[in-house]
Formats: structure tokens, C-alpha cells, sequence
């Protein structure tokens, strides 16, 4: 009798894992990041990467991360997380877990705690230091939305489309 495969992967590096390729999508240069929600009992619910919004074209506005507010991406980009919960088609999301790969600013925590998600894994946390991701920390801890950091599992997952 045959026994179960050990070696399969973790539910969190299965949805980090999914985050990360959805980030792949990304146009930006400097930063693609990939957000993936679960439901309570490990369904996929919705998923997102940073980009800017339906009809605002990725080769006519901007990429530059420098220069002019008008003439950089910032004031146009939606972030990861903000699409991922834009893109979800139920009707609820409370109670859910958003998967990823960059910690979330203070604008998506907003949206994170409205929405009612109540857990975050993330994985990089590289903008620590910057005034939106102090404050995005002071929101998520007084709202009471739990978020701990991805366990690398250094596996290499490959696959060929
Ligand atoms: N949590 C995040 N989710 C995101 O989707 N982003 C997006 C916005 C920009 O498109 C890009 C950051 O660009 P840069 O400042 O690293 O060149 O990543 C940024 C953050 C950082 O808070
Ligand atoms: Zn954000």
C-alpha cells in the first residue's frame, strides 16, 4: 500500500506562493508586489498585484519613481492589496487572511480593517522605517488585525507553463 506524499507544500507557502506569482503580473520596475485573501477555511477569495487602475495605460502614465508628483507613479499605482480586495466579487471578506509580499502601507490598512480581514502574512517588510508603514502598524495593532511574517521555507517551487 502506497502512504501520502510528505513533501507537499504548506498552506502558507501555497498563498504566498500564489501572491508572489500574482505579483509577477506587475508592470512596475522597481517593485512588483502580489496579494492573495483566504478565507477562514483556506479558499481563495480574490487576488491583486500592484498596477495602475482599468483604462490608465501602463505605457502611456508613468513608471519614475523621481521627479515631478505628476510625472511619477505614485499618484496613480494601486497597490497589491487595495486590488486584491477591490477584485473580490463576494460578498464579505470579514474574518479573512490577506497574503503579501510586502507589508502594507497605511492607505491599504485602511482598507484592510474596513473590509474586515483579520490577519496578514507578509513576507518582505523593506519600507519598515517610512512614516506609512509605522502608521499602517499603529492601525492594524489598535483595529486588532494579527499579522506575522512568511516562514521562508527556502523550498524551491518551480514549474513549467
Ligand atoms: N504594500 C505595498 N503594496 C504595493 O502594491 N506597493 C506598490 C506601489 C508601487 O507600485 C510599488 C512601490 O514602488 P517603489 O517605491 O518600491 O519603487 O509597490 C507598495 C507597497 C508598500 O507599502
Ligand atoms: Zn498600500
Amino acid at each position: 500500500m502506497s502512504s501520502k506524499r510528505t513533501d507537499y507544500i504548506s498552506w502558507d507557502e501555497y498563498f504566498m506562493g500564489v501572491a508572489i506569482l500574482s505579483g509577477m503580473r506587475s508592470k512596475d520596475p522597481n517593485t512588483q508586489v502580489g496579494a492573495c485573501i483566504v478565507s477562514q477555511d483556506n479558499k481563495i477569495l480574490s487576488m491583486g498585484y500592484n498596477g495602475f487602475p482599468i483604462g490608465c495605460s501602463d505605457d502611456e502614465f508613468p513608471w519614475d519613481r523621481e521627479g515631478e508628483p505628476l510625472d511619477s507613479k505614485y499618484l496613480y499605482s494601486t497597490h497589491s492589496e487595495l486590488n486584491a480586495i477591490l477584485n473580490y466579487r463576494g460578498t464579505s471578506l470579514e474574518g479573512a487572511k490577506l497574503y503579501v509580499s510586502l507589508f502594507p502601507c497605511n492607505e491599504c490598512a485602511k482598507a484592510i480593517i474596513q473590509c474586515g480581514i483579520k490577519t496578514i502574512v507578509y513576507d518582505e517588510d523593506k519600507y519598515k522605517d517610512t512614516p506609512s508603514v509605522i502608521a499602517s502598524k499603529k492601525m492594524l495593532d489598535a483595529a486588532g488585525v494579527r499579522y506575522y511574517q512568511y516562514n521562508r521555507s527556502n523550498r524551491e517551487i518551480k514549474f513549467k507553463v
